[in-house]
């Protein structure tokens, strides 16, 4: 959040359209990324190591250290082993000794576990929806606990969330928006999703929309259009289904929270042909659409596996929505599919 702030005050954005203006600039935003996500990765691990010191550790993790063991990456490695050490001290029951470069990468490289059926692994995406944290829009932090190939545990941090719904039904685009933000949405196997302020307010309860009507649906998509296919979901949505309302694009798992607590009805994601998911990506998101009442699915209507490594199949299509409107969201999914592979 604190480099996330320091980027946006740095005026290197573009009025309109939020991107970085000059080549330097991107240099900045690289920069800047390539720190936040490999702290985030080296404390989420670090902390992570250390609440679990009784038990064997896996964890699958997107981020790895990369250059930074080379004379190259010094200034780089430097810089965020004093980000990390700067956020610990803000959890005192962590801030025993300070963390050395060489913890720090230690910390990195403990997420290179492949994940898969047997036994337990943690399965983090430090940084989910790095484009939208680059433009000062949507990102989420999001852990996931599989065992057995199951994801049991979920937590997804959104720092950018708004606490109040981003449906389109309750937006009025007129008023200004001083609305808090910062959400934590978390989900255990059978216990339901929960989701608190990111500065600690009690818990609240969540629960799916149970709209029936997709007429009054709403739904979420990625703001990136090379992650999914717009025009084949306002297909399904607005010609198959109904849809009257805008798609709500956003970036990261930010898209399973606001749908676990009823913001929108329907999350759709068409990869385009050729692209396998990450595990890191959906394990969070997914748990904590189910537990609140949602459905996660491929376009075949079965879960989402998480059990195969690092991927999920190639050319998963990802269907999200509540129990009622899966049918016809199904159904609606697989025409339109037909339709654009065999065009009358
Ligand atoms: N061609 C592609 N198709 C689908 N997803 C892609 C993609 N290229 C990258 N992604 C993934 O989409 C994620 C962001 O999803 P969303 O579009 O919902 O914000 C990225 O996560 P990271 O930002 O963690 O790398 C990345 O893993
Ligand atoms: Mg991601
Ligand atoms: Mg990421
Ligand atoms: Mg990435």
């Amino acid at each position: 959040m604190k480099v996330q702030k320091v980027l946006l005050q740095s005026d290197v954005h573009s009025k309109s359209d939020k991107t970085p203006v000059t080549v330097a600039d991107y240099g900045l935003f690289s920069n800047s990324t390539l720190h936040t996500l490999l702290s985030s990765q080296a404390i989420v691990s670090f902390v992570l190591v250390k609440e679990l010191s009784t038990e064997p550790f896996s964890l699958v993790a997107e981020e790895d250290s990369g250059d930074l063991r080379m004379e190259s990456g010094q200034e780089t490695l430097h810089r965020i082993t004093k980000l990390v050490n700067d956020t610990l001290v803000i959890e005192e029951s962590y801030t025993v000794a300070t963390l050395s470069s060489e913890d720090v990468l230690y910390a990195i490289d403990s997420g290179k576990s492949e994940g898969g059926s047997s036994g337990r692994h943690w399965v983090l995406d430090p940084i989910d929806g790095t484009k939208g944290f680059l433009r000062g829009d949507q990102y989420a932090i999001a852990l996931a606990l599989l065992d057995e190939g199951r994801v049991v545990l979920g937590v997804l941090a959104c720092p950018n969330l708004p606490l109040a719904s981003i449906g389109t039904n309750n937006k009025h685009s007129s008023e200004p928006s001083n609305e808090k933000v910062g959400c934590l949405f978390f989900a255990k196997v059978g216990e339901g999703t929960f989701m608190h302020s990111l500065d600690g307010s009690s818990p609240i309860k969540v629960h799916v929309s149970d709209i029936e009507n997709p007429e009054e649906a709403s739904f979420f998509e990625s703001f990136e259009a090379a992650h999914t296919s717009h025009d084949l979901s306002s297909a399904i949505a607005k010609v198959k289904l109904g849809v009257k309302a805008p798609p709500i694009r956003i970036d990261s798992q930010a898209k399973y929270g606001a749908l676990s607590r009823g913001d929108g009805a329907i999350y759709l994601r068409l990869p385009r042909k050729g692209y396998r998911e990450k595990i890191w990506d959906h394990a969070a998101g997914s748990i904590v659409v189910t537990e609140a009442g949602g459905v996660v699915t491929d376009v075949a209507g079965n879960p989402l596996d998480f059990s195969k490594g690092e991927h999920l199949d190639r050319d998963t299509i990802i269907i999200v929505t509540n129990r009622k409107l899966m049918p016809s969201l199904l159904k609606a999914v697989r025409e339109s599919i037909q339709e654009k592979v065999s065009p009358m």
